[in-house]
C-alpha cells in the first residue's frame, strides 16, 4: 500500500526503490557525478536505520549534541549541515524532510527510500535476485532500471540497471519536463460559459451562479468630475495620463554628501557647497568635490551618487567617506521619472481610488478626477417574525439583522444607500415596493422569503414588476438565491438566515456591484493556508466556513473555524477573520492539508 504525498517544492522529486542488496546507492554514486556534468544541481534525501550518526565522538559538535543541545549547526565557509534531534514513530515524513532542502539551490532532488510514498519513482531490480517487483503493487513507478532477464511492462519505461548515461539521460528529461502541479482554486471567476450551462437536480455551482450574475450587470456609465479632497472608495473612468515626471528633478533619498562615484578613493571631498530641498547647486559639481545635500534636494550637475551623513565625516570644509568600498555608483538617488513618467498611464479606467490611489493623483498635481457615477442601492426586509431594533421585541419574533449588514457592506462597496426599511409579506405592497425600488435604484436587494416554503410573495411580485430567476446554489450556507431585472435595474433576493445574507451577498452581490460600479479587477483573493483541523464539505458543493486564520510559529498562516456554523449564527461572523472555502470537488481537508481562505479584509 502506499501513502499519500505531496511535493512541497517548486522542482521535482524523484525517488529510487528496491530491495536492500540491489545496489541503490552504487548507482546513485555512479549516477550524481553523470548528472553533475550535465549542469543538473542535485540534493539528495536518504532514509537511514535508527541509530545513524554523521559526526564523530570527540569533536565539539557530537560533544555538544550529546550534552543535550536539540538542534546544531556547523558551519565554515565552505559547508554548513544542520543536525537536528527529531524522535518519530516510524518513518520520518519526507514532506517535512523536502521544506528544508532551498530549492533555488538545486534543480531535482533524488530521493533514497521512502519505498511506501506515493512519489514517482524509479524501481531498480535485478532478477538474479529472486525478489518480487515492486511495480506490480505501487502506481507511482514509472521506470524500471534492470538486466535483461526481468519482465517490464510495455507500459513502463525500461532502462539498463548497468548503463549510467540512459538512466541519466531518464532523470534529464524528466527533471527537465516536470512541471508543478497546477493550483486550482476553490471557484472559477473567468468563464463565461459556465452561465449557459443548466441548472442540474442540486442547483447550479458557485462559479456557475457568479457567472449567471455577472451577465446580468451593464457597467454603469456616467461619470462626474469630482474634487479629490471628496472622492471615497469610488471608481476611476478615464485613464489618467501623468502631465509631469514624479519626481520631478533628480534628488537626494537621504541628508548626506552629493559628488561623482569617480571621485571616490581614500582622500578627503572638498566641500564647495550645500543644497537644501527646493533649491538647486548653480554650478557643475567637479572630480574630488562634494556638497553637502538633504533629502528631496535636487542633485547637482556633475554628481551622481550620495554618501549618508552618518558614514562621512567633515573636518575643515572637506568631507572623508567612511567604507568607500561599500559605496555603489547611483546609491541614495532618486532618478526624475522613476516613480511616474511624463506620459505614462498612471491609473487605469476601472480602478477603485483607495488611499494610495489618491496620493498618486494628487503628487501628479490633479485637484478633480473623472469617476462613474455612484451605484444606488435599495435594501428592504422581509418577513412576519422580523422587527425594527429598537423597538419592542414581540413574542416568536427576532430583530431585522439583515438589513443592516447588507446596508454596510453596500456602503463599503461605495455605493449610495436607500434603506426601505421592512416590508410586510403581502403581493401588493411587495409589488409597489419594487417598483418604487427599482425607479430609485441600480440594485435592489431584499432578504428572506426564498426558499421553497415561502417564496410565493416575493415571486408573485417580482412577475408583476419585471423578471427573475430563482435558482438553488450548491453551496453551504446560502442556497436559495433569487436575481433578476427590473426595468433596468438588477434585483437580488437574499436568503433570509443571517450568515447566508452575508456569505450570498460577498460571493454574489459584490461581484456584481463592482461590475456595475465599472471596477476592472474584482475578484476576491484566495490565500493558501493549513487546515489546523480536519474539515468536512461534500463533494458537489462549496463550502463557506467562518474562520480564524493566523500566522503560527512555523511562518505559515494556519486557520481553524469558529465552532458551531449554523447559518443563523452571527457571531461566528463577528468572530471570524476569513471565509475557509472548501471547492466543489472536495468533501475533506485532512489536519495539516492546505486549503484556501478569503480574507475579511478583502470582502468586508
Ligand atoms: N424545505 C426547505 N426548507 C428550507 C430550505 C430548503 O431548501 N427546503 N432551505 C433552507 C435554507 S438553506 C435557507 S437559507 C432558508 C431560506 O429561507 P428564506 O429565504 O425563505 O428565508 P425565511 O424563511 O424568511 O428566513 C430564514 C431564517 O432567517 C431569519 N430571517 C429572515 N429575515 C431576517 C432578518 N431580516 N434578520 C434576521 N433574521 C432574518 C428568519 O427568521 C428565519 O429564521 O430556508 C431553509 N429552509
Ligand atoms: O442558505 Mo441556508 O441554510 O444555507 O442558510
Amino acid at each position: 500500500m502506499t501513502v499519500v504525498f505531496s511535493n512541497p517544492l517548486p522542482i521535482p522529486v524523484l525517488g529510487f526503490c528496491a530491495y536492500s542488496g540491489t545496489g541503490k546507492t552504487t548507482l546513485l554514486k555512479q549516477l550524481i557525478p553523470e548528472l553533475n556534468q550535465r549542469g543538473i544541481r542535485l540534493a539528495v534525501i536518504k532514509h537511514a536505520h535508527h541509530n545513524f550518526d554523521v559526526d564523530i565522538p570527540g569533536k565539539d559538535s557530537y560533544e555538544m549534541r550529546k550534552a543535550g543541545a536539540r538542534q546544531v549547526l556547523v558551519a565554515s565557509h565552505v559547508r554548513w549541515a544542520l543536525m537536528t534531534e527529531d524522535p518519530v514513530e516510524n518513518d520520518p515524513q519526507l514532506q517535512h524532510l523536502l521544506s528544508q532542502i532551498e530549492a533555488d539551490k538545486v534543480d531535482i532532488v533524488l530521493v533514497e527510500g521512502f519505498k511506501k510514498l506515493a512519489l514517482p519513482k524509479i524501481e531498480l531490480h535485478r532478477a538474479a535476485h529472486n525478489k518480487p517487483l515492486i511495480h506490480v503493487h505501487d502506481d507511482n513507478i514509472v521506470a524500471i532500471a534492470c538486466c535483461d532477464e526481468t519482465q517490464v511492462p510495455d507500459t513502463l519505461t525500461r532502462l539498463d540497471l548497468n548503463n549510467i548515461n540512459q538512466i541519466a539521460d531518464f532523470v534529464q528529461h524528466y527533471q527537465q519536463n516536470w512541471q508543478a502541479p497546477q493550483v486550482s482554486l476553490p471557484i472559477n471567476f473567468d468563464n463565461q460559459a459556465l452561465s449557459e450551462q443548466p441548472e442540474s437536480e442540486y442547483g447550479i455551482s458557485v462559479s456557475q451562479g457568479i457567472s449567471k450574475v455577472l451577465n446580468q450587470v451593464k457597467p454603469i456609465n456616467q461619470t462626474e468630475l469630482v474634487d479629490l479632497i471628496d472622492i471615497e472608495n469610488r471608481v476611476l473612468a478615464h485613464d489618467i495620463i501623468s502631465e509631469i515626471n514624479v519626481p520631478q528633478q533628480t534628488n537626494s533619498a537621504m541628508d548626506g554628501y552629493a559628488f561623482a562615484f569617480d571621485s571616490v578613493n581614500n582622500s578627503p571631498l572638498k566641500i564647495v557647497g550645500e543644497v537644501l530641498a527646493g533649491h538647486h547647486y548653480p554650478n557643475i559639481l567637479q572630480q574630488g568635490e562634494a556638497v553637502r545635500i538633504m533629502t528631496g534636494a535636487t542633485l547637482p550637475q556633475g554628481a551622481d551618487t550620495i554618501q549618508a551623513r552618518e558614514l562621512a565625516e567633515e573636518s575643515n570644509q572637506t568631507v572623508s567617506l567612511l567604507e568607500p568600498n561599500y559605496i555603489i555608483k547611483g546609491q541614495h538617488v532618486r532618478l526624475a521619472g522613476e516613480d511616474i513618467a511624463q506620459g505614462e498611464v498612471a491609473l487605469s479606467a476601472g480602478t477603485r481610488l483607495g488611499s494610495a490611489e489618491l496620493g498618486l493623483m494628487a503628487s501628479l498635481g490633479f485637484n478633480r478626477l473623472p469617476i462613474f457615477k455612484r451605484p444606488v442601492v435599495a435594501v428592504f426586509s422581509t418577513g412576519d417574525e422580523v422587527s425594527q431594533p429598537g423597538e419592542e421585541l414581540k413574542p416568536n419574533c427576532i430583530f431585522d439583522a439583515n438589513r443592516y449588514t447588507i446596508l454596510s457592506m453596500a456602503k463599503k462597496l461605495g455605493c449610495q444607500v436607500i434603506d426601505l426599511g421592512i416590508i410586510d409579506d403581502n403581493e401588493q405592497t411587495l409589488t409597489s415596493t419594487l417598483r418604487d425600488a427599482a425607479s430609485r435604484a441600480d440594485v435592489v436587494i431584499s432578504s428572506g422569503g426564498v426558499s421553497v416554503g415561502n417564496a410565493d410573495y416575493i415571486k408573485m411580485a417580482l412577475a408583476n414588476v419585471g423578471s427573475t430567476h430563482f435558482w438553488r446554489i450548491n453551496m453551504r450556507p446560502g442556497r436559495p438565491l433569487a436575481v433578476g431585472n427590473i426595468n433596468q435595474s438588477l434585483f437580488f433576493g437574499l436568503p433570509g438566515n443571517p450568515v447566508a445574507v452575508m456569505v450570498s451577498f460577498m460571493q454574489f452581490v459584490q461581484p456584481a456591484i463592482r461590475k456595475l460600479a465599472g471596477e476592472t479587477h474584482w475578484q476576491p483573493q484566495f490565500i493558501p493556508a493549513i487546515a489546523a483541523q480536519p474539515l468536512r464539505s461534500k463533494t458537489g458543493r462549496t463550502e463557506f466556513l467562518r474562520g480564524i486564520y493566523h500566522i503560527a510559529n512555523d511562518g505559515q498562516i494556519h486557520v481553524s473555524t469558529t465552532g458551531a456554523q449554523g447559518s443563523g449564527m452571527l457571531s461566528s461572523m463577528v468572530n471570524a477573520n476569513c471565509l475557509i472555502v472548501i471547492g466543489e470537488e472536495t468533501a475533506t481537508i485532512p489536519k495539516g492539508d492546505r486549503v484556501f481562505i478569503q480574507p475579511f479584509a478583502d470582502l468586508l
